[in-house]
């Protein structure tokens, strides 16, 4: 055994899209973005307990998604041809804080994490690069949660390129409904042709979100909510939203623009980091409990 603890922790952050331009179509139908991700020190849990069972459970289920379509779950299963010992399993406990499909990639951060942890307890000995590849195929965004760094990402959201940003405050703000990304990408008004950028560019004047006018289109909860963090600074919307957020130089700007937030938006103060939370706990753990 690599290491005798067979209990792991780890936060799994939410990203920001700081712009996201469209800037092509493939053939398969997919979008070529330019974006610039930064995570947040907003996350959820994954706790995970090494088995000899052969098994992969996850508790509690999410409402209405079947174990089997958990991102979670299917990292693990790609991970599995990969485990030193066959009768390896894993018991994984999600303790979830991330609203789903709002725009900041919990699920596929949860995917993320699963593939880091397992490589580890499954012992498989994969490189980041490798694992990002295998984690493709679970969505888009789960290279930059494998790889751990801020990074301007050009492609579906594959081709990285490692950055450092600032690290300001952010406010978050959920508002009460959920946008199909599908909906989005097949929408015709969607702009697809937006100019490419280069990266020098990109970090010194940022960008726009091309789906913002779309994504308002459909959702006029997510127009009103826009609206209200406009008069405060300069509101972004992350990836397909619902998402949106506005930075801060200073934590008390933050509480207070939050403090009168509407109830009827979900709201969250945190942090950008240009390091995964989960990358630092991982070599935490790692230093702890080498043998
Ligand atoms: C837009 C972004 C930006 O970070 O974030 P989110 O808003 O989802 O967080 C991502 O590229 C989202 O990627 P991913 O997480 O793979 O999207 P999925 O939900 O799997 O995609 C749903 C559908 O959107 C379309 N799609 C998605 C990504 C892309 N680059 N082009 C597309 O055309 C495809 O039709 C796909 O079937
Ligand atoms: N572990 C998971 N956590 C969240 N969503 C998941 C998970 N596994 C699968 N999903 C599915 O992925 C969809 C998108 O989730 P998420 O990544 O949180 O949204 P977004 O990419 O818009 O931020 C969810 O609506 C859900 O159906």
């Amino acid at each position: 055994m690599d290491y005798s603890v067979t209990k792991m922790q780890l936060p799994s952050p939410a990203k920001l899209n700081l712009f996201l331009h469209i800037t092509g179509q493939r053939e398969d139908g997919y979008h070529e973005l330019q974006t610039l991700f930064q995570f947040i020190d907003l996350c959820d849990t994954l706790d995970f307990t090494l088995t000899r069972n052969n098994q992969v459970t996850i508790t509690p289920t999410i409402d209405q998604l079947p174990t089997e379509e958990n991102l979670i779950y299917k990292a693990a299963k790609l991970l599995t041809p990969f485990k030193k010992d066959s009768s390896f399993g894993i018991d994984i406990f999600l303790t979830k804080q991330l609203p789903m499909g709002g725009g900041i990639g919990g699920g596929s951060s949860n995917a993320a994490t699963t593939l880091l942890a397992l490589n580890v307890l499954w012992e498989c000995h994969l490189t980041v690069e490798r694992l990002a590849e295998l984690g493709v195929q679970l969505g888009a965004d789960v290279p930059v949660f494998v790889m751990g760094f801020a990074a301007f990402a050009e492609g579906v959201g594959e081709k990285l390129q490692k950055v450092e940003l600032d690290t300001p405050y952010f406010l978050l703000i959920k508002p009460d409904c959920h946008v199909s990304t599908g909906q989005i990408f097949t929408d015709k008004y969607l702009t697809r042709d937006t100019p490419p950028i280069r990266i020098s560019h990109a970090l010194k004047l940022g960008g726009h979100n091309d789906c913002l006018k779309v994504v308002i289109k459909h959702n006029p909860e997510v127009e009103e909510a826009y609206l209200w963090l406009k008069n405060h600074g300069d509101a972004k919307l992350t990836g397909t939203g619902a998402c949106l957020f506005l930075a801060f130089d200073n934590l008390r700007d933050a509480e207070r623009v939050k403090s009168s937030t509407p109830n009827k938006w979900q709201s969250w103060v945190c942090r950008g980091c240009n390091t995964s939370p989960t990358h630092d706990a991982l070599n935490q753990w790692i230093e702890q409990n080498r043998g």
